[in-house]
């Protein structure tokens, strides 16, 4: 088995994913935390300048989305066909392009406001309307088994939840399925025990 280090902030954030992807498989791995005052310092040091990392057994592979998907091929997790693996992907893409549209960074908190409530108000209903819609009746997004494009539904729709509680209000398969991630055992033991943060 690898040596595993993922790098992050101590946030779910972009890793998190990542993180359900190690618990549902019972991989170990070394999850480093740094802290935000740390990294101008660690910023330098990291290829392309951004994380989370992952390094295995020396190599180091960053864009979470790209290591996540090494992770859910390694685990069976990706989707069942090339075809599945494709709609998996699309899924994952288009969350991933939903939550790319926040300016996380914005330094002028106004500013930063609107533009999560424009999103949230006015954006996310789209994007939940057609989630809901593509899962339907299905137990799972795509295929007859869990893959990691249920693990970001629930990993992204918990930090939108935070900042909008009645997001899912209107879109109860989309509540059901998160719910169906989380009693997943090993996801429920890793909710409860990893580190509590807002995002
Ligand atoms: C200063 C940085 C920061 O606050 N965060 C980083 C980005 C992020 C957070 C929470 N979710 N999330 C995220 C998850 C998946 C895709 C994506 F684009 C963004 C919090």
């Amino acid at each position: 088995m690898p040596h595993y280090k993922l790098t992050y902030f101590n946030l779910r954030g972009r890793a998190e994913i990542i993180r359900y992807l190690f618990a549902f498989s019972g991989i170990k791995y070394e999850d480093h935390r740094i802290e935000q005052a740390d990294w101008p310092k660690i910023k330098p040091t990291i290829p392309f300048g951004k994380i989370p990392i992952l390094q295995v057994d020396g190599v180091t592979l960053h864009q979470s989305l790209a290591i996540a998907r090494y992770l859910a091929k390694e685990t069976g997790l990706a989707g069942q066909t090339p075809l599945e693996q494709a709609l998996v992907d699309a899924i994952v893409d288009t969350t991933d392009d939903f939550m790319s549209m926040f300016p996380w960074g914005e330094k002028n908190q106004d500013v930063k406001q609107q533009i999560f409530n424009d999103l949230l108000t006015n954006t996310a209903p789209g994007l939940l309307r057609d989630l809901e819609s593509f899962l339907g009746d299905q137990k799972w997004l795509v295929g007859k088994t869990v893959t990691w494009a249920d693990f970001y539904w629930d990993v992204c729709s918990t930090t939108l939840l935070f900042l909008k509680p009645d997001l899912t209000d209107n879109y109860p398969k989309l509540l059901a399925l998160k719910e169906r991630v989380q009693a997943l055992p090993a996801i429920t033991a890793w909710i409860q025990q990893r580190p509590k943060t807002t995002l």
